[in-house]
């Protein structure tokens, strides 16, 4: 029996640029990605999205565009990753490094895919061109995509 875990995810864009962190420690150390965590008992995700924002980049939003969901399956593994990702296009304060993140500007066509996650390729074009998506990926391992659906939608 398969049972997931619900995580957010957050990619603050602006014209020509989008703020990622080199993950410091835990899952995905090593990688770049947008900002997020775990969603706590007690709290929407929304307001988790919020909140790891805060925590990892210093950065609060007026505003979160629900922009995707994708689930993740590990081959062997029990758990799902439910992974919400919200856009935010600005921003109040300055991005600042935190004990799990080191925030840094990256040009929309030079985004390091090489470092992050394998599934991001596919999908962060979609979220550059403001398109809504759901997915799920299949991974043996950490880095090999076995199986993966990506479609658009016009709602999450
Ligand atoms: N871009 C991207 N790809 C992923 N791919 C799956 C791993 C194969 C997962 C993922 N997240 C799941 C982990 N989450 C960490 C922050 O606290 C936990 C960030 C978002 N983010």
């Amino acid at each position: 029996m398969l049972t997931s875990k619900l995580l957010t995810l957050v990619l603050v864009v602006q014209p020509g640029r989008v703020l990622l962190g080199m993950k410091k420690r835990g899952f995905g150390a090593g990688k770049w990605n947008g900002f997020g965590g775990k969603v706590q008992a007690g709290e929407t995700i929304e307001q988790a999205a919020h909140r790891e924002l805060l925590e990892e980049s210093g950065l609060t939003v007026d505003k979160l565009d629900k922009i995707g969901n994708i689930k993740f399956e590990f081959i062997g593994e029990t758990e799902i990753l439910d992974v919400h990702i919200f856009r935010a296009d600005s921003f109040h304060g300055e991005p600042t490094e935190s004990d799990e993140m080191r925030p840094q500007w990256f040009d929309c066509d030079k985004i390091p895919f090489s470092q992050m996650w394998a599934d991001d390729m596919l999908w962060f074009p979609l979220m550059l061109q403001r398109k809504k998506f759901l997915g799920y990926f299949k991974f043996q391992g950490h880095d090999l995509i076995v199986e993966h659906k990506l479609q658009e939608v016009n709602e999450v």
